[in-house]
């Protein structure tokens, strides 16, 4: 694994998670600096993860060879813009920011940059997360190198040749964690109109989404769509639910719900 110092501008969300799943696989908290204007959220880095902490976008930037931008879309801009001043012919950029192209960060930053973009998604807090990552054609081979051994540590890589192709990883990795959330949190708020306690039915729900999951990564050969036939009776329960959902159209709904995704994060591109 590299032994670069890392730098993070915002603490948000997927900072924490990429952190999380950085110390976890042992990278030393000491090559760590997280940066945030507001002080509750380093604290918590600091009590969490033991990485070092700051308010100075500036001072960070300086001490480390890798900057990650973990900052919203709507503030990369004036973030990098206040960054513009210094040399940074010596460092690798990585942004983690949804709709905002490579050729945008040269222009905020007043200079050609190492700049790797990347669409990671929260699980990589837990080791299970997955990153998709365009690399320029300017950068070298140890220059990607050194950012999928820092994005592997989250689970699993996904190189794109296009840039474009970043967007499709928005809507299969990137945003999806959400998607499935929304699944489960649906499922229990039906399953707690019933008569279970509460607790089981957030167990049942969660194990039955761990389980389905987990039997599609050790079933490799089998389809989702045969493992759902597994599951499903000639005319018992599963049918009836199955048919439930096809009938409102569950297909056609994922398939725009995605391309929405898509369509968002190109819209983006427009705006940042
Ligand atoms: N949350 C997610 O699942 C994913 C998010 N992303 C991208 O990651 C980026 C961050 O998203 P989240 O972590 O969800 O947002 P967040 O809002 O949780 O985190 C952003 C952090 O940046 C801080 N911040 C604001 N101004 C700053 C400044 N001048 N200097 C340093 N820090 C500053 C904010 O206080 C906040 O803590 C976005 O660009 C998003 O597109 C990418 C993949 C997945
Ligand atoms: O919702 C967003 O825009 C970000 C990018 C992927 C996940 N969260």
């Amino acid at each position: 694994m590299t032994t670069a110092k890392i730098c993070f501008i915002g603490s948000g969300n997927m900072t924490r998670s990429i952190v999380s799943g950085l110390v976890s696989s042992g990278y030393s908290t000491e090559l760590i600096e997280t940066t945030n204007p507001s002080l509750p959220k380093l604290e918590a880095m600091k009590a969490d993860f033991g990485v070092k902490v700051s308010q100075d976008n500036e001072q960070a930037v300086k001490n480390s060879d890798v900057v990650v931008l973990g900052v919203k879309p709507q503030l990369m801009q004036s973030v990098c813009e206040a960054l513009s001043h210094l040399d940074l012919s010596k460092k690798l950029i990585i942004t983690i920011a949804a709709g905002i192209p490579c050729q945008r960060y040269h222009d905020y930053f007043k200079q050609q940059i190492n700049l790797i973009r990347t669409m990671p998604n929260t699980p990589t807090q837990i080791g299970v997360g997955v990153t998709g990552i365009y690399a320029p054609a300017e950068i070298t081979d140890t220059q990607k190198q050194c950012c999928e051994s820092i994005m592997k540590t989250g689970g699993e890589v996904v190189w794109v040749d296009e840039e474009s192709e970043l967007n499709q990883v928005i809507a299969l990795a990137g945003s999806s964690p959400a998607y499935f959330f929304l699944f489960m949190e649906a499922m229990i708020e039906a399953g707690e109109k019933m008569s279970l306690p509460k607790e089981q039915v957030g167990l049942m729900v969660q194990q039955a989404a761990l389980g389905a999951a987990e039997m599609v990564k050790q079933n490799p050969n089998l389809s989702a769509a045969q493992l759902r036939q597994n599951v499903t009776s000639k005319g018992g329960t599963t049918a009836k639910a199955i048919e439930t959902f096809e009938q409102g159209g569950i297909r056609s709904l994922v398939d725009n719900a995605m391309t929405n995704c898509i369509n968002r994060a190109e819209e983006m591109e427009k705006l940042f």
